[in-house]
């Protein structure tokens, strides 16, 4: 997700997905499988020289026989806790002001994650930035009466299907209402689309973190973003526009 770090010291740090791949709550045979989708489909969402149409049957196919796995698996929910501690995720530097200040000048945060959605909101609450404001759209487990995962909630959200998610999910939120104006960050130009259900929206300011095939993308992310920011693991752009945002908005 784009509020975690792609990197840390030259080492990636996991995605939700990723996070789970411990001994923990996976078989080695399934810990395994899900490291050769990574490996055989992670390229192809990077790949520069495809179409987002090319792309999308090969993302769904990730998607469904990775949540496939972590079904047969009978993932249980209490151990997502131990498997975030366990795990290396980091969320950006700078990442508590900008939650915070979010939080406490009453702006809603939209979070929007083709990842897994209990994982991300536990590294959040670990992170103690998981507050109130917050609003997740994401892949959620669905889990039975014991506490063992069966399937997953709802529409499957990839990295490119986001704004036919936004307009059926986040089009109705009460936290949308009245708010034309959208901070946009994204890792991929999948997320460009994100601001799909905002209704009407005045003005939309993308930000896209360029991690991965720098030179491969920059042109199509120099294209599509408004600000671009390379192999940059920190909230301090983000940040210094809120701030000035925010404290133009206060002044008035
Ligand atoms: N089985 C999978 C499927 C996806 N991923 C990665 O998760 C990322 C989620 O991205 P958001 O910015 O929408 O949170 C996605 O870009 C994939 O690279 C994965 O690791 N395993």
């Amino acid at each position: 997700m784009t509020l975690t770090r792609f990197a840390h010291n030259g080492i990636r740090v996991p995605t939700t997905h990723i996070i789970l791949n411990n001994k923990l709550l996976l078989s080695e045979d399934c810990l395994k499988k899900i490291r050769e989708l990574h490996n055989t489909f992670y390229p192809v969402e990077i790949d520069a020289n495809m179409t987002t149409e090319e792309k999308l049957p090969h993302m769904v196919e990730w998607w469904n026989n990775s949540h496939k796995l972590l079904i047969q698996q009978k993932i249980r929910k209490d151990l997502l806790f131990q498997a975030v501690t366990e795990s290396n995720v980091m969320l950006r530097d700078g990442y508590k002001a900008f939650f915070d200040h979010l939080y406490e000048q009453r702006v809603p945060l939209l979070v929007f994650s083709a990842g897994i959605g209990d994982v991300l909101e536990e590294v959040m609450r670990q992170n103690h930035v998981f507050h109130p404001n917050i609003h997740v759209v994401s892949n959620y487990m669905d889990f039975d009466d014991t506490g063992v995962l069966q399937a997953f909630e709802g529409q499957l959200i990839h990295t490119f299907n986001k704004g036919e998610v936004a307009v059926s999910q986040t089009a109705g939120l009460k936290q949308m209402q009245g708010r034309p104006n959208v901070l946009l960050l994204g890792d991929s130009l999948g997320d460009l689309t994100m601001a799909d259900g905002v209704a009407e929206p005045q003005n939309i300011l993308t930000i896209g973190f360029l991690n991965d095939q720098v030179e491969e993308r920059k042109k199509s992310y120099v294209n599509s973003f408004d600000i671009v920011l390379v192999e940059d693991e920190t909230m301090d752009v983000p940040n210094v526009i809120l701030r000035n945002i925010l404290t133009l908005r206060d002044d008035k």
